[in-house]
């Protein structure tokens, strides 16, 4: 297995409480992997670990070989390392196109002065357009952003952040607060991201149908430690996964 991502003993203490408590793991490259975890399991804190909002108080992050364990979150953006609210440059009164289109242009270093190099723009145009059309926003590339629905922003980030070239999306829960005619679509839109086959996805998600339609794999929090990590059978049928939702290993496992 060739593996984009690595974590040794990942910890992290806040006051006496340890929310992450020395986590190992590989993510494989290409590869989708969900996160689940009872509320509190420390799923948040261990995002925040990978993009760099928090930093461990033991152990190390490792992203194609590299220690970025000390890495502040701009950096590990630019090695592709991609998390959706990382994304400070949505303009909201810009069109969707025109946010795109500009996360292409930071992405390829290109700066007003070489607007004139009409084929390149062209191409970034393009590479706007199908960004767009791949998340199901080309009928809105025209619309402001502010007026996107709240499943549509979520989709406009994911676009922004293919074309920064993220490698490794963070996905946290991408459907909360959508409505139930929207969760279809970001299912397709990551269903899409997969079968390209180009990027690796982290997906933190509560809805057992999804997680269990989408994960090439899945890794178990639980009290901040690593419970399970299997393919979806093998995590189904693990008893202290089950034991872990139904609430018997609570005492135990703190
Ligand atoms: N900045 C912080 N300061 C203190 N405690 C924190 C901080 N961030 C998280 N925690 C605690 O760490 C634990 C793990 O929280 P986290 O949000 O990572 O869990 P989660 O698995 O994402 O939960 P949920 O599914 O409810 O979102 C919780 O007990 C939480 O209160």
């Amino acid at each position: 297995m060739e593996s984009i991502l690595e974590t040794k003993d990942l910890s992290i203490t806040f006051g006496g409480h340890t929310a992450v408590n020395s986590v190992s793991v590989e993510i494989e490259k290409n590869k989708l992997k969900s996160i689940i975890g009872p509320n509190g399991a420390g799923k948040t804190t261990f995002f925040n670990l990978l993009s760099g909002q928090l930093k461990p108080t033991n152990g190390k992050i490792f992203f194609k070989g590299e220690d970025v364990t000390r890495m502040n979150p701009t950096y590990r953006t630019r090695k592709g390392i991609g998390r959706s609210f990382q994304i400070t440059n949505v303009f909201p009164n810009l069109t969707c196109f025109e946010n795109v289109r500009l996360a292409v242009q930071s992405q390829a270093g290109v700066r007003y002065r070489m607007l004139s190099h009409f084929k390149k723009y062209k191409d970034m145009e393009r590479k706007a357009y199908e960004l767009l059309e791949l998340v199901y926003l080309g009928e809105k590339a025209m619309e402001l952003a502010i007026n996107l629905a709240h499943g549509e922003k979520r989709k406009l980030e994911i676009a922004m952040l293919l074309a920064l070239e993220t490698e490794l999306l963070l996905l946290d829960e991408p459907t909360a607060g959508m409505s139930l005619e929207e969760v279809p679509k970001i299912l397709d839109v990551i269903k899409k991201i997969k079968e390209d086959g180009n990027r690796t996805i982290l997906l933190i998600e509560h809805k057992m149908d999804m997680v269990l339609d989408l994960s090439d794999s899945i890794m178990v929090l639980f009290n901040g430690k690593l419970l399970a990590d299997g393919d979806p059978e093998e995590i189904m049928n693990n008893d202290q996964v089950q034991s872990a939702y139904l609430g018997g290993l609570y005492d135990d496992a703190s």
